[in-house]
């Protein structure tokens, strides 16, 4: 398979401030990623980039579902990276941890009848993560960008990242928007995946099953 490819770029501007969006193309496939840009992010090096490798969930990020945290994130790692000024957001287009949104949909139908999120992509014939983030390693380097503080709960991902020579000098965790309806498939990702997700009991959480909040938690 060849390598992605740099093809594209204009100004975003966005709720959360002035982007640049970058798109990303392989040139057989024609799979395209994109990545929203904030400031200056030359100079990594000596000042690593403050950065979110967010991967396609469109029922959470598009169409505000409570079944996952994805909304949340996407939201709080753009906030987080308009108040430093400066930072990446890769939008990784891997949906449903790469089985695509309609076996995403079939695993929804499964858990609905009580298997867990990886019970229901073992029973449709995936593993539990079909994603390559490999991908995202090439495109920081596209970028410029050859050190990075990452947003992220999930180890998978740094360790891929060093493994292609990114550097991941921290890891910045990324606990939002835990509810009733995710809390589950949060323990799920932790007790099976090694995810690091803590509940804080100091957050107000949308309809927590905890805390008993009536405040939501604001995007
Ligand atoms: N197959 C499947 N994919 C899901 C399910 N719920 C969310 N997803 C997808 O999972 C991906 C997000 O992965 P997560 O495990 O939530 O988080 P992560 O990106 O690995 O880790 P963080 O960096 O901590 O967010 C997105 O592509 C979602 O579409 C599910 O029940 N089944
Ligand atoms: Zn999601």
């Amino acid at each position: 398979m060849s390598k992605i490819q740099r093809v594209a770029e204009a100004n975003l501007p966005t709720e959360f401030g002035l982007f640049r969006i970058v798109g990303f193309e392989f040139p057989d496939t024609k799979k395209e990623h994109v990545a929203l840009v904030m400031g200056d992010i030359s100079n990594s090096e000596e000042n690593p980039v403050l950065a979110r490798i967010h991967s396609e969930c469109l029922t959470g990020d598009a169409l505000h579902s409570l079944k996952c945290d994805c909304g949340f994130q996407l939201s709080t790692a753009l906030r987080q990276i308009s108040e430093a000024g400066r930072g990446v957001l890769i939008y990784h287009r891997e949906e449903g941890r790469g089985i695509g949104l309609i076996n995403k949909i079939r695993a929804y139908s499964l858990q609905d009848n009580g298997m867990d999120t990886i019970e229901a992509n073992l029973a449709l014939g995936f593993a539990a993560d079909e994603r390559n983030f490999k991908v995202c390693a090439d495109i920081f380097e596209l970028l410029g960008i050859c050190k990075v503080r990452l947003l992220t709960n999930n180890p998978a991902k740094i360790d891929t990242m060093k493994k292609a020579g990114i550097n991941v000098v921290e890891r910045i965790p990324l606990n939002v928007g835990e509810n009733r309806y995710n809390t589950g498939y949060l323990d799920t990702k932790a007790k099976k995946m090694g995810h690091y997700i803590v509940h804080d009991n100091e957050k107000h959480y949308l309809d927590c099953p905890y805390c008993q909040s009536e405040i939501p938690n604001k995007k």
